[in-house]
């Protein structure tokens, strides 16, 4: 089957347990598609972090099959994975900013590992760190920034590099209405215009109708519904032979 028909990611009966704690993911099947927009929705210990972390690598299933980007996780050896999660931008939920950077270094990390022409870093960030509302922080360092601050810093570091799938685990949880609203604004234009499969957990139910176009997965109990039929169908990014970027 054609790559983009058949999703950047798939899920096949994918359950996650703990140590020997009962399953907290239980029968997951879904594929997401590329240029899609996603919520996770559920509430608190329903398992939306779970979920990202399979998503974002941090977790492997404990039954189940997962693929992403034409390739098995659950077989590829460990030391593949840092390949495929250069393909990922992550917000996680404590932000995890290196305390001793400033925002500004913090959001230039990826750009120079991956070996970023300098003159590029400083205008890019700048304008990231503009986009965000953070200029007049740039020389702060996290300890230094509000809960809000770092959230905004975490989240340009991690869509600065343009990334294949940005996945983002409640990422307006410490700003105000305006400032959540301007920060989907930014998600929703990365995949309007780079195509960027974006998946946004929240349990802010405000926040789904902000973005018409998104599809909504809702955990109740470690399962998935599916209100809005993302689960079933190839979604509107998606048409044989159809353009978006992979
Ligand atoms: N590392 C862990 N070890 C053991 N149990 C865990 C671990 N992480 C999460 N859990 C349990 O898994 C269940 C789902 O937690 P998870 O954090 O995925 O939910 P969530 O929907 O993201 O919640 P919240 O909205 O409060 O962040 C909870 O019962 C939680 O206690």
């Amino acid at each position: 089957m054609n790559d983009r028909l058949a999703g950047q990611v798939k899920f096949d009966n994918v359950g996650l347990r703990y140590g020997t704690d009962p399953e907290v993911l239980s029968n997951l099947s879904f594929t997401l598609y590329p240029g899609s927009f996603y919520f996770l929705t559920g509430a608190s210990g329903a398992g939306k972090t779970s979920l990202l972390k399979l998503l974002y690598l941090a977790q492997r299933p404990s039954r189940g099959a997962i693929r992403m980007f034409g390739q098995d996780l659950v077989t590829m050896p460990r030391e593949r994975l840092p390949e495929l999660r250069r393909r990922l931008g992550v917000v996680f939920q404590n932000f995890r900013l290196v305390p001793y950077l400033t925002a500004f270094d913090n959001v230039a990390l990826p750009l120079r590992l991956a070996g970023t022409d300098e003159k590029k870093v400083v205008k890019s960030v700048g304008d990231m760190l503009d986009w965000v509302g953070l200029s007049h922080r740039a020389h702060a360092v996290p300890p230094t920034m509000s809960g809000g601050e770092q959230q905004r810093v975490a989240i340009a570091r991690a869509v600065i590099v343009r990334p294949k799938m940005l996945i983002a685990d409640e990422p307006t949880g410490n700003v105000d209405p305006d400032m959540a609203l301007k920060l989907l604004r930014l998600f929703e234009s990365l995949n309007n215009r780079v195509g960027t499969t974006v998946v946004v957990a929240t349990h802010d139910v405000h926040l789904l109708k902000k973005v018409p176009d998104s599809l909504i997965m809702r955990l109740h109990k470690g399962q998935l519904s599916d209100p809005t039929g993302a689960l079933r169908y190839p979604p509107r990014a998606v048409s044989p032979g159809g353009g978006e970027p992979e």
